[in-house]
């Protein structure tokens, strides 16, 4: 079994993508992205968001004998002092993340994690999955420490489950039950420590407006088309940055509500990507809809203005052949470009 992971998103996320001024896709593409990656991991995941710092804080609780780690995005609470001491006392490993840079914010919940990445919009989130799937939660090793560190929690975990002796651990539910806690299995998972550098130092910087969107456009998510392996890898926010887009998470004429059918939109194509993240989609049944798509539009039917080259772009990626190489990065960071 995975490791079981929480990730706790904070206030306003559940708005994300419908907001101004904000990066990165809409919120459901983000869980589709985060479920499809776990699944690639081997993780677990829970997710929870919530408006209410309590709620974050009583989730932790309730489920902390279950827990391997915590990817918590704490939004606009990166002051809370309840939210960090609350991932102080369950004691369990947490990175945390947001999607832009923190750039005048300090972050106090940063005192309870390992390390913080930002300014990566959805690959925030992806890296902190992929540090706990390697256990590099500082993401410092070298790609020949990480094999050799895996390798050693393969052996551990050998010995670990030979001991259970065939005992199932409890079903990962989401219910009141108290699992007996998963005494750790020897790691320590980068629980912070004083062994354990944090990434980043979010030092103490004066309170002034607030660093947003400005500092971490969508484009600088990962480089387009690239096999970007960040596996362990140190994570630096995306030094420069271009001014972002203003019709980010505007709605685009036309495509309100459920678009018609034949109109190709950014918001369309994102949606089908998110199918096939989410698994609704079958990698060939997206390829073919594209294709189908592509075919449309260059028999004259009608695509979203000022996005057209950017759509029949999309459409002869998607199909290409065969689909499937394409991968769940490269498909998140294509909807990140067709976000609107
Ligand atoms: O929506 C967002 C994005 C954010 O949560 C982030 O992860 O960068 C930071 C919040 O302050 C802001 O409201």
């Amino acid at each position: 079994m995975g490791k079981r992971l929480l990730v706790l998103h904070g206030p306003n996320l559940n708005l994300l993508g419908e907001r101004e001024g904000r990066q990165g896709g809409r919120f459901a593409d983000l869980d589709a992205a985060l479920t499809a990656r776990a699944t690639e991991l081997g993780l677990e995941l829970k997710v929870v968001q919530s408006n209410h710092e309590g709620v974050l804080i009583d989730t932790l609780h309730a489920e902390r004998s279950r827990l391997e780690g915590v990817v918590v995005s704490p939004a606009g609470l990166f002051g809370s002092y309840p939210l960090m001491e609350a991932l102080e006392a369950v004691g369990v490993p947490a990175i945390e993340v947001y999607l832009e840079r923190l750039g005048d914010r300090e972050s106090v919940v940063a005192e309870a994690c390992a390390s913080t990445i930002e300014g990566q919009g959805f690959h925030s989130y992806l890296e902190a999955l992929e540090r706990f799937a390697s256990g590099d939660l500082a993401g410092e090793l070298t790609d020949e420490e990480e094999e050799e560190a895996e390798e050693e929690e393969e052996t551990e975990d050998e010995a670990v489950e030979a001991e259970d002796d065939g005992v199932v651990d409890a079903a990962w539910s989401g219910d009141d039950e108290e699992a007996g806690a998963p005494e750790e299995k020897g790691k320590t998972l980068g629980r912070r420590g004083k062994d354990i550098p944090r990434e980043k130092s979010l030092a103490v910087r004066s309170s002034g407006a607030l660093a947003r969107a400005a500092d971490a456009p969508a484009k600088a998510l990962a480089p387009s088309g690239g096999n970007r392996k960040t596996l362990g890898r140190k994570v630096e926010a995306p030094a420069a940055a271009a001014a972002p887009s203003k019709t980010l998470g505007r709605k685009v004429p036309g495509a309100q509500g459920t678009p018609a059918a034949n109109f190709l939109t950014r918001a369309l194509v994102r949606q089908k990507i998110a199918d096939r993240l989410a698994g609704r989609l079958t990698p060939a049944e997206l390829a073919a809809w594209a294709r189908a798509k592509w075919a449309e539009v260059q028999r004259g039917g009608p695509a979203e203005k000022g996005y057209q080259d950017m759509l029949e772009d999309s459409l002869l990626t998607l199909s290409a052949l065969p689909a499937s190489k394409l991968s769940d990065s490269q498909l998140v960071d294509m909807m990140t470009r067709l976000e609107g």
